[in-house]
């Protein structure tokens, strides 16, 4: 089942388009890497797919199963984040679980195991120990865990990650790429993620994203799907 089809999308912030002919399909439960140089529009791909920007032409679509109000629940870490100011809970456990509480938004749905799947969050990303320190308190990278966190909590459909990997060392990246393998073969979770450490995630992919760029300015989706990863359809 098809969760995400962007159809000849073309797109820019000036008068000058940035993309140009992205015609990317996101099957449900595959593991999905963007990758291209730095200023090649990536975190603006995943803008359009998430529909956070409207194309100047073409067509971005979102389904998929779990849908609601017509569309997946869709979880996603920025690659700047915001959401340590003021009008957020200042405690990691109420951060992860607020997640499950904001209602009215397409981000997230309600559930009734709200505890359970906050708890179960904070300790796939390590920090259930640290479930009653003070976000002021942290490290970056132990922040940008609990982003994760209190995004996998949501249970999306979709997990939308921009570069979640910057700044974590070579355990945390190991350990990050065993539960994104995991949320993706078990649970049937859609990862799609900017990455610029392709080489060492691409075994666990089913598909690459790559922004080329076109000859006469902007750049273009290239899909490649000859990845070794194991593509397990979610009915
Ligand atoms: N809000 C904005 N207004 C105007 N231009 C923007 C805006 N956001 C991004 N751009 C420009 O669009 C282009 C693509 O930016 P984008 O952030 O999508 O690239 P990226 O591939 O994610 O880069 P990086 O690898 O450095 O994170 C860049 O030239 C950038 O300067």
């Amino acid at each position: 089942m098809m969760i995400v089809s962007m159809q000849d999308v073309q797109f820019g912030y000036s008068d000058v388009p940035c993309l140009q002919d992205v015609n990317v399909d996101i099957m449900s439960g595959e593991f999905v890497a963007i990758t291209g140089p730095n200023g090649a529009a990536k975190t603006t791909l995943l803008k359009l797919m998430l529909r956070l920007l409207q194309p100047w032409k073409g067509s971005v679509q979102l389904t998929g199963k779990g849908m609601q109000r017509g569309r997946p629940v869709i979880g996603y870490v920025p690659q700047q984040i915001a959401a340590f100011n003021s009008g957020f809970p200042s405690k990691v456990l109420e951060f992860v679980r607020s997640g499950r509480h904001s209602s009215g938004s397409w981000f997230r749905r309600m559930n009734r195991d709200d505890e359970q799947r906050t708890e179960t969050a904070l300790r796939q990303v390590g920090m259930w120990e640290l479930r009653h320190r003070r976000i002021g308190e942290l490290s970056g990278g132990q922040k940008q865990r609990i982003c994760l966190a209190r995004a996998i909590a949501q249970e999306p459909d979709l997990l939308v990650l921009d570069e979640p990997t910057t700044g974590m060392d070579m355990e945390s990246r190991s350990s990050f790429y065993r539960l994104m393998t995991h949320l993706v073969r078990s649970s049937g979770m859609t990862v799609v993620m900017v990455t610029h450490s392709l080489e060492e995630v691409r075994p666990l992919l089913d598909r690459i994203i790559q922004l080329e760029r076109k000859e006469h300015g902007g750049w273009k989706c290239c899909t490649t799907t000859s990845c070794s990863g194991h593509f397990v359809p979610v009915e």
